[in-house]
This record gives structure tokens, C-alpha cells and sequence, in this order.
């Protein structure tokens, strides 16, 4: 594991050979920018146990996830490491360091995200996002994914959910808590790690170790989906029933597109987006796993959709400021035929039932 030679500013050559800098902390020097892990620096907790705001010497603010006593789950930290030593991208919460208790214990030491999670985001925020600021969570999430996926060897998250998807000082959307993540390569470690994840996100179909593959995490991200179009918890047993993906599918099935759309805020105007949107999200969640999209091609279609509902943005209300580009119209419905046909290449669709009344299988 390429982590544990390194030192401080060591340097570990990604499989781009993008070098990634990975410091090595004193414990030291993380009590000094925890305040000594102080209550009132305390972000929040997960299953490996507590997440501190911090400030480096050099004054820049990190996060840094500190195992609970006892561990409650032994290698979560450890995996992290493991994993994000070889991953950076401006999608993912980066790994900057790490260091060492004098139980032996890792500390981890990643960006610091100031704009809490999209779960937040979509579930507690008293103003929900509009559907644009929707469309590009759910699009920079996707790219999140995608970019695990194609790394090689592909790396598989497995928790994929909005608690896991932090929000950054720009309002970007990153892929954080690599805790369950590995990495697909055939050793006893991929073979013997049992099925985890959390419920509500859970792909019916891995029920055993060999039934890990990429498309778990395109099961997770359809559900992730859903909650963005519909403003659902993935789990809720306030509603019935409890499962956003009983409920949404029936009425997808059905072409009740705008039922599924949370009400709270204006839905895409366009009835085309409203449908592929969700189209995208039930082809996500298919229970055979073949028959799901990749990544690559679920990110294609958010990206086109987000242009498709940006052009259509000219004069829909429910569009952002940065979202609208100055497109002259000939150029615009040039653009957007574009756009669709590629949709319906993707969606495998043959273009002649270009109709909201056409193929709804999933
Ligand atoms: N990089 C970060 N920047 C800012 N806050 C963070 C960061 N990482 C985690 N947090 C905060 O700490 C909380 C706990 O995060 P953590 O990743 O440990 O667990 P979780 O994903 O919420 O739960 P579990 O580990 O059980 O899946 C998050 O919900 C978030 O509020």
C-alpha cells in the first residue's frame, strides 16, 4: 500500500501518474489544529467515528476523521487511505494526509467541505434547491461515480447516498467516505469482504462478495437520483410506502412523470427533461444489473439534459443566472437537435419515437 512508505510531502503516482501529495501529521499536529479534538470543532460522526474541523499551520482548513474508541469498525480508516491515496479529482473529497495515534491507529487527514451534505442540502435546508442547482448536484455526483469507475483498476464505492456526497465552498458537489470502497481486482480481499452498504441504497442483486460490480453503485446512484428529482428520503417510514424506489417506479411506469417531481419547487418546465431525468434514474435502478447504464452513460445523459434544460432555461423561471448562455435561436434549436438525438442514442431509443408516449421499459 503505497501509504505506508510514505513521508511528509511524499509524492504517490496515481495510474495517470498524476502525482498526489500526501502529507504525513504528527498527532501533535493534529490535536494543535483540533484544539485537542475539541467538542466545539466537532463536524459530525459517522460508523468509523468522529469528523473535527481543523486548521493547519499553514492556516488552510481541513477536516480530519479520527477512529472512535474502541473502533467500531476496524479498517474503515485504514481502506480510506488506501483507497484515496491513489484517487484525486476535483469531484471526490481528497485525501491531504494522515497520521498515527499511539494505538497505531490512522487519522485521516481530507478537504474540508463548508457547505455540509446533500442530504442537507435536500432534506433539511428550509429553502430546497431549484431544479437547475438539482441537475448539476446530480451530474457532479454521476462524474464522482464515473471517475471511480474508470480508474484502473475500477474502484467501487459502495456507499454511495446523499449523506456521503459533500458540498464544497463553491457549491460543487463532491463524493466523499471511501470507508467501504475497493478496488476490483481479483484478490482475496474483493472475494472475501461481505455485502455492505446502507439500507434504503442497498442493489438487491449483491447478495454475495462475487456479486459486486460497478453497476452496485449505479443501483445506489438511481435511488440518489430519485431523492433529488422527488425530495424523498431513500427510507422514510413517515411515507408509504417507505422506499422511494417502490414508490417512484410504479408512477414512472405508469409515464406520471410529474408526480415524481418534489413539490416544493418548480419542476423542469420541459417535459422531455422531466421524463428522461427520470427514465435515467428507473434504468438505474433495474433489477437486472446488465440492463443498467454505466456511469459513463448515465453522466452523458445528465450532461446532455443539463444542456437541453439550459437552453430551455432562456425562458423558464425556475433557471439560475450562470445556468443561461446567450444562444441565438437557429443556433439554439440546432443545439437542442443535437442534444436530443444524442439522448436518444443513449437511451436506446430509436429516434422516430421521440414521443412521451413510447417505450417504457426499464
Ligand atoms: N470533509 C469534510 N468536510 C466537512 N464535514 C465533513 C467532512 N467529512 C465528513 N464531514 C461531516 O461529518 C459527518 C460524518 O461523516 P462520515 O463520513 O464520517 O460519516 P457518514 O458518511 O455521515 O456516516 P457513515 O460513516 O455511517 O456512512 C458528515 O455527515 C459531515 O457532516
Amino acid at each position: 500500500m503505497g501509504y505506508l512508505s510514505c513521508k511528509t510531502d511524499s509524492s504517490i503516482s496515481t495510474a495517470d501518474s498524476h502525482p498526489i501529495k500526501i502529507q504525513e501529521f504528527t498527532y501533535k499536529d493534529l490535536q494543535l489544529a483540533t484544539a485537542n479534538f475539541s467538542d466545539s470543532k466537532l463536524l459530525g460522526r459517522g460508523s468509523h467515528g468522529l469528523v473535527y474541523k481543523a486548521v493547519l499551520r499553514c492556516g488552510r482548513l481541513v477536516a480530519v476523521k479520527k477512529p472512535s474508541a474502541p473502533p467500531l469498525s476496524p479498517n474503515d480508516l485504514d481502506n480510506e487511505i488506501d483507497i484515496l491515496s491513489t484517487l484525486h479529482s476535483p469531484c471526490l473529497v481528497n485525501l491531504l494526509g494522515f497520521s498515527t495515534n499511539a494505538h497505531g491507529r490512522r487519522l485521516l487527514v481530507v478537504e474540508f467541505m463548508s457547505n455540509g451534505t446533500l442530504y442537507d442540502v435536500l432534506h433539511t435546508n428550509p429553502r430546497p434547491p431549484n431544479w437547475p442547482r438539482r441537475l448539476r448536484l446530480a451530474l457532479q455526483t454521476a462524474r464522482a461515480v464515473e471517475t471511480l469507475h474508470s480508474s484502473s483498476p475500477p474502484v467501487i464505492h459502495r456507499d454511495i447516498k446523499s449523506a456521503n456526497v459533500l458540498i464544497d465552498r463553491n457549491l460543487n458537489a463532491r463524493l466523499g467516505d471511501f470507508g467501504l470502497a475497493l478496488r476490483c481486482v481479483d484478490d482475496y480481499r474483493l472475494r472475501s469482504t461481505p455485502p455492505a452498504g446502507t439500507m434504503g441504497y442497498l442493489d438487491p442483486c449483491y447478495v454475495t462478495p462475487d456479486n459486486l460490480s460497478t453497476k452496485t453503485d449505479v443501483f445506489s446512484f438511481g435511488i440518489l437520483l430519485l431523492e433529488i428529482i422527488s425530495g424523498r428520503k431513500a427510507l422514510d417510514m413517515a411515507n408509504s410506502p417507505p422506499s422511494v424506489v417502490d414508490w417512484a417506479i410504479p408512477l414512472i411506469r405508469k409515464g406520471k412523470f410529474s408526480s415524481v417531481y418534489d413539490p416544493r419547487v418548480p419542476a423542469p418546465r420541459d417535459a422531455r427533461v422531466r421524463k428522461m431525468v427520470a427514465v435515467v434514474a428507473a434504468k438505474c435502478v433495474r433489477s437486472c444489473r446488465e440492463r443498467r447504464p454505466s456511469m459513463k452513460e448515465v453522466a452523458r445523459c445528465l450532461g446532455e439534459l443539463s444542456k437541453l434544460n439550459s437552453w430551455n432555461g432562456l425562458s423558464n423561471p425556475c433557471i439560475m443566472g450562470e445556468d443561461v448562455g446567450i444562444v441565438e435561436t437557429p443556433l439554439k434549436n440546432q443545439l437542442e437537435l443535437g442534444v436530443r438525438s444524442n439522448l436518444m442514442e443513449l437511451m436506446g431509443s430509436p429516434k422516430s419515437q421521440n414521443r412521451a408516449t413510447t417505450t417504457r421499459r426499464f
